[in-house]
């Protein structure tokens, strides 16, 4: 009875209304969105997604283009990169793959990024205008779940969002777009207690936390709408495969809807990347 949110179908169908728009902006404006992806190092589970995102660029219509550097690349040589990508009038977007090797620094690079470039809204001045409700970029994650929670139960006016996790990346931006959409918002993480009694409370559960299928049927409200950003690699029967933070069988039987892992929030966080170059290349040429 619970109803599967199918985050492969809605990014589809948001990809392919893009590319219309796209092929509209390139016909008005003769100007192509650029993205330019930056990779360092070679995870693996990176290397994915920086091959998805390349793939839909070119689907809506994008030029892309893809920059990896070795795992051993100094700070100077990606702030270069980064000063190369700002100055470049064909890049629109920019987005570097996180996390970084450890003897560079994410703050460092997140505020060398120029501002309208930065289609992840992690630049400090893209935060702050979130926290004060007219941003521009949204963080592509939360942006997507935004989407699919909209698609799922229209107004989202009072109803009681737990958001599990608080990161910059996720957490935070998520719980932001909920409370500027009238929800009433809770966030729990690493130190709060009793986390299962918050979660049973939510009309609205997002759960962004890494730990496998960590959210247990028990933790989840009759009739609530599930989240799950979690896409963590478990090893089952000599197999790799991949799991949220969500227990989706037991999650299933109890929730209104759910978003499965994977086919839930990945396809949409890339949607919503190509929806943030679209807009940064709006911004651009109209300056
Ligand atoms: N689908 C997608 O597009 C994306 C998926 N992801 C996935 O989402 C998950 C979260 O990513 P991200 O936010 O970057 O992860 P982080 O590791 O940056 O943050 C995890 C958060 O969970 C909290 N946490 C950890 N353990 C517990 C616990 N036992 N109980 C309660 N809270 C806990 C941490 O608390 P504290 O702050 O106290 O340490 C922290 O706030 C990962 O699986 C990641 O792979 C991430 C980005 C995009
Ligand atoms: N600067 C930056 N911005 C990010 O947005 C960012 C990042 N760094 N680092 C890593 C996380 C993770 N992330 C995902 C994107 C797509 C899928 C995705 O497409 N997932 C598919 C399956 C992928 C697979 O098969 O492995 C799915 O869930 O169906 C997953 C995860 C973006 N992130």
């Amino acid at each position: 009875m619970t109803r599967l949110i199918d985050g492969k179908k809605i990014s589809a169908s948001e990809v392919e209304q893009l590319a219309v728009d796209t092929r509209q902006f390139i016909a008005e404006s003769s100007v192509t969105p650029g993205l330019a992806v930056v990779l360092v190092g070679d995870d693996p589970a990176s290397q994915v997604y920086v091959r998805n995102k390349v793939k839909q660029a070119t689907a809506a219509g994008f030029n892309s283009t893809e920059h990896r550097l070795p795992e051993e690349t100094g700070q100077a040589q990606l702030n270069a990169l980064v000063e190369q990508l700002n100055s470049d009038p064909s890049v629109h977007g920019i987005l570097v793959q996180l996390p970084l090797p450890a003897q560079l620094s994410e703050p460092e690079i997140i505020r060398l990024i120029a501002p309208e470039k930065d289609v992840d809204g992690f630049h400090p001045q893209n935060v702050g205008a979130l926290a004060a409700g007219n941003a521009e970029l949204i963080p592509c994650t939360p942006m997507g779940c935004m989407i699919m929670l909209r698609q799922t139960l229209g107004d989202l006016s009072g109803k009681h969002a737990v958001v599990v996790g608080r990161s910059n990346i996720v957490g935070k931006p998520m719980a932001a777009l909920l409370l500027q959409a009238n929800c009433t918002v809770t966030i729990v993480h690493s130190r709060s207690q009793d986390i299962e009694a918050i979660c049973r409370q939510a009309d609205i559960l997002v759960a962004a936390v890494g730990r496998p299928e960590m959210i247990r049927g028990s933790w989840v409200k009759p009739g609530a709408t599930v989240i799950d950003v979690g896409i963590n690699a478990v090893e089952s029967g000599g197999r790799r495969r991949l799991v949220g933070d969500v227990a989706f069988n037991e999650v299933s039987e109890v929730a209104g809807a759910i978003t499965p892992v994977p086919g839930g929030v990945g396809p949409m966080t890339i949607a919503c990347l190509m929806k943030n170059t679209l807009t940064a290349a709006r911004q651009q040429i109209s300056v």
